[in-house]
């Protein structure tokens, strides 16, 4: 990629034009109610799925955090009667909690930290849009070491093989979906809202919900009965805290959502970055509680670290959901208080365009689904959308949909010698029964034999595509594959694709402009990272300083630097340890962002600009 004329960075950067905003940057407040449109009628589609991450989830210790002192009463819970739960502006609080998010709480930083490096990123993410020659033919997964011979010819092969598709085009009235990541601050409030919203929307029935009341009041646990909606786990339903992304779809008359719930405890940051991933908008739940906003929006915090982490990984679209509100009795001026800090934040250096503040509680389910009474003491000052109504108005996302096939594995729900159960993400392209597929990095062959959207309804997870469909870019899906594998070898962050010139070629090199998050210690040549991108988790190496970058102008400042600071940007060179299925960001972008983790902490994110795949280029002449 030609660096002349430096790149066309600029402070004054329009996310606009690069994400499809509008200027005029809506306002609910003030908005009479009735302008909003009403929501009632939310058909109940689906229910839940955790994704077994077992690299990052229960063998991973969690430190002992002091008590919180705002939940949910464990004897003060409204009662559930014969109808849908009510709003309850009464709703007391009390009883105590074994964790709490206020170790993590340091000072505020007085300036912004990160502003430069985010706009930076968006810059280089516009920059190799723009730069995109041709349409590009859940928790992260180990790589397993793979023979490098045999894959080597097996490659050779899927470079070398055409497989023929047919073209086609997702039914005209097929309804938009929209996959969201819900991420925030541990004890935010997150699974118990998403948990509460479900069963509101009908998706959960009641006997499930009265069934985790009273399981969950037997352990000691009761403020989280709706949380264990989506923590399904033992150890998450004894800790209270969610280890793993959670799963979950529901449709309402507009959108198919598919949500994916992730852990807020900083010990499971990389779960929560194979979610973000995978989205398209992101809602983030903050604790309006005093005391307990600040600890996650404090140097350390969740809150922070979600944001940029999110924004970075390329999603643009942020819903806030000011959770809790029943603790601070709806009050404005507490809400306003974080709606400045909060927002000036997200927009200023996290790079987030369109940010829409809604005040709940995701306990008693207020102004989740249904708007609030107008007798409520927060319709004294907000006239805005209920959660439901804030996350119909995100924009679709764009599908590269006749982009060539880029599948990400998920999750493998059944292994056998002969048939896989996957499931999956189709991030371009579209995929059918029938379709001749390979399975990489080990370029394994394989048949389609069963696909579907993962919008399945029952208690367990399938493991098994239950119909066959076209499913295109975007989707969640079941996928069944018929071929000969190696159990042991097929994990999530494997790609599906199809051969000859639309084949991903695995590789280990790649030059990446990243921007470094706010390190103790500079990166230099020799850092040994974790990198995380889509589902995928694979050590590696900076093998090269190539340069730092002007975060103005892009221009090169400083060849072979020596190392590189907190704050700076630069053009480096990473080397895996294995072969691993990414691309550059100008032929597909979920395949192209990358975030680097060390010793626990985010160092660094950033696009890929040239994946060096020289197999590729050589067999292809
Ligand atoms: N008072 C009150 N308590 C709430 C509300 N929402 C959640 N809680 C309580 O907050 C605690 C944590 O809730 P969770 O839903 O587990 O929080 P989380 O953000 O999903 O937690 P992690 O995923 O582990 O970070 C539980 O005791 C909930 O009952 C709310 O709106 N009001």
């Amino acid at each position: 990629m030609s660096r002349k004329g430096g790149y066309d960075y600029d402070d004054a950067y329009d996310y606009d034009d690069a994400y499809g905003y509008d200027d005029d940057d809506q306002d609910y407040y003030g908005k009479s109610q009735e302008e909003v449109s009403t929501l009632s009628n939310y058909k109940a589609s689906a229910s839940t799925t955790k994704t077994q991450y077992s690299n990052h989830s229960a063998k991973q210790q969690i430190q002992e955090e002091p008590a919180v002192s705002h939940r949910a009463g464990d004897d003060e819970m409204f009662a559930m009667d014969d109808e849908a739960p009510r709003p309850s502006a009464s709703f007391k609080i009390g009883g105590g909690s074994p964790k709490s998010p206020k170790k993590q709480a340091e000072t505020i930083p007085t300036e912004p930290a990160v502003l430069p490096q985010v706009q930076q990123l968006r810059a280089m993410e516009k920059e190799v849009s723009e730069l995109s020659l041709r349409p590009a033919s859940t928790s992260p997964a180990r790589v397993p070491k793979v023979s490098s011979v045999a894959k080597l010819s097996a490659v050779e092969t899927a470079i070398t093989t055409a497989t023929n598709h047919k073209q086609r085009q997702r039914p005209s009235g097929a309804k938009p979906a929209v996959n969201f990541v819900v991420v925030g601050h541990v004890d935010a409030g997150k699974s118990t809202l998403m948990g509460h919203m479900l069963y509101l929307l009908g998706c959960v029935n009641k006997k499930t919900v009265m069934k985790y009341k009273q399981e969950a009041q037997k352990m000691g646990k009761s403020s989280f009965y709706y949380a264990w909606i989506l923590d399904e786990t033992d150890e998450e339903r004894t800790r209270g805290v969610t280890m793993d992304i959670a799963r979950a779809c529901f449709e309402t008359e507009n959108r198919k959502y598919h949500i994916l719930d992730a852990p807020g405890h900083r010990d499971f940051i990389p779960n929560m970055i194979t979610g973000a991933s995978q989205s398209d908008a992101a809602l983030l739940v903050i604790c309006a509680t005093r005391g307990e906003f600040e600890s996650g929006f404090d140097l350390g915090g969740q809150t922070r670290e979600h944001a940029l982490l999110i924004r970075a990984l390329g999603v643009s679209h942020i819903v806030v959901a000011v959770n809790k509100m029943d603790t601070i009795d709806w009050g404005k001026d507490r809400f306003d208080e974080i709606d400045a800090i909060l927002r000036t934040f997200l927009v200023r250096q996290a790079g987030f365009t369109k940010t829409t503040f809604v005040p709940v509680s995701g306990i008693s389910g207020e102004n989740l689904v249904q708007p609030l009474p107008a007798s409520h003491p927060c319709r004294k000052w907000y006239n805005g959308p209920t959660l439901i109504e804030a996350l119909e108005q995100l924009p679709a996302a764009e599908r590269p949909e006749n982009m060539p096939l880029r599948i990400v594995v998920n999750d493998v729900l059944k292994s056998t010698a002969n048939v896989l159960g996957l499931s999956a993400k189709v991030e371009a392209g579209h995929i059918e029964f029938g379709d001749k597929v390979f399975l990489m990095p080990r370029a394994d062959l394989a048949t389609v034999k069963g696909v579907c959207i993962d919008d399945h309804t029952g208690a367990a997870p399938p493991t098994m595509a239950s119909k066959s469909e076209v499913c295109f870019a975007g989707d969640q899906i079941l996928i069944t594959l018929a071929g000969n594998f190696e159990n042991e070898a097929i994990t999530a962050g494997n790609v599906i694709c199809r051969g000859g010139l639309d084949c991903l070629v695995p590789c280990k090199r790649f030059t990446v402009r990243i921007v470094v998050f706010d390190v103790p210690i500079p990166v230099i040549r020799g850092t040994k990272a974790e990198l995380f991108a889509h589902s995928l988790c694979a050590p590696c190496t900076v093998k090269m300083l190539k340069c730092t970058l002007d975060k103005a102008t892009g221009e090169v400042l400083k060849e072979k630097p020596r190392c590189l600071p907190k704050n700076s940007t630069a053009l480096v060179v990473l080397e895996t340890d294995t072969p691993v299925n990414l691309e550059a960001y100008s032929k597909c972008k979920p395949l192209g962002r990358i975030s680097l983790r060390a010793n626990g902490i985010t160092i660094a994110a950033g696009i890929i600009d040239t994946a060096h795949t020289e197999v590729n280029a050589a067999l292809r002449g």
